[in-house]
């Protein structure tokens, strides 16, 4: 089960059952000083603070980053397999799947309605239909 960690506080909060801590992007852009770093990579949050002294690409790209979606910065650096595992050690959660405004305004279409008045629509026509052919086709049998 999911925990989702709202924006605000100490972004370190987590619910009772958690297995994966989301954070909103406005949290992680809020973690973009030296001493704090925190970035995106293809949807996951990494912690990488303790990071920028070691980074072989040096430090200022990591900050430059910071706060941020960094995913095609490292993809486009081509990193190894080995920078990819290593990922995982500041790994602290993925970004909270919000929905966009639009999808909040508009509720979620249902065919039910649609289907409902197709599956009536064409009984009550049809019945109007033949009433019309039956009234023609007396006057027509009266006429003659
Ligand atoms: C937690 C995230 C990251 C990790 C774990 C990481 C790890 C590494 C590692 C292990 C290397 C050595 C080369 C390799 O093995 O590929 C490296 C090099 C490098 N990284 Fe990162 N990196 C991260 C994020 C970034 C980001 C966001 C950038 C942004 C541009 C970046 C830019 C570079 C550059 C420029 C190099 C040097 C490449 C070279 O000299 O050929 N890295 N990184």
């Amino acid at each position: 089960m999911a925990t989702v960690v709202a924006s605000g506080g100490d972004g370190k909060e987590q619910g009772v059952e958690t297995s994966v801590t989301y954070y909103r992007l406005e949290e992680v852009a809020k973690r973009n000083s030296s001493k704090d770093i925190w970035l995106v990579i293809h949807g996951r949050v990494y912690d990488v603070s303790r990071f920028l002294d070691e980074h072989p690409g040096g430090e200022e790209v990591l900050m430059e980053q910071a706060g941020g979606d960094a995913t095609e910065s490292f993809e486009d650096v081509g990193h190894s397999s080995d920078a990819r595992e290593m990922l995982k050690q500041y790994y602290i959660g993925d970004v909270h799947p919000v929905r966009t405004s639009r999808a909040r305004r508009e509720p979620l279409k249902s065919n039910t309605c649609k289907s409902y008045w197709s599956y009536w629509i064409f009984p009550i026509v049809g019945a109007i239909l033949l009433g019309f052919l039956y009234r023609y086709y007396m006057a027509e049998s009266k006429s003659s």
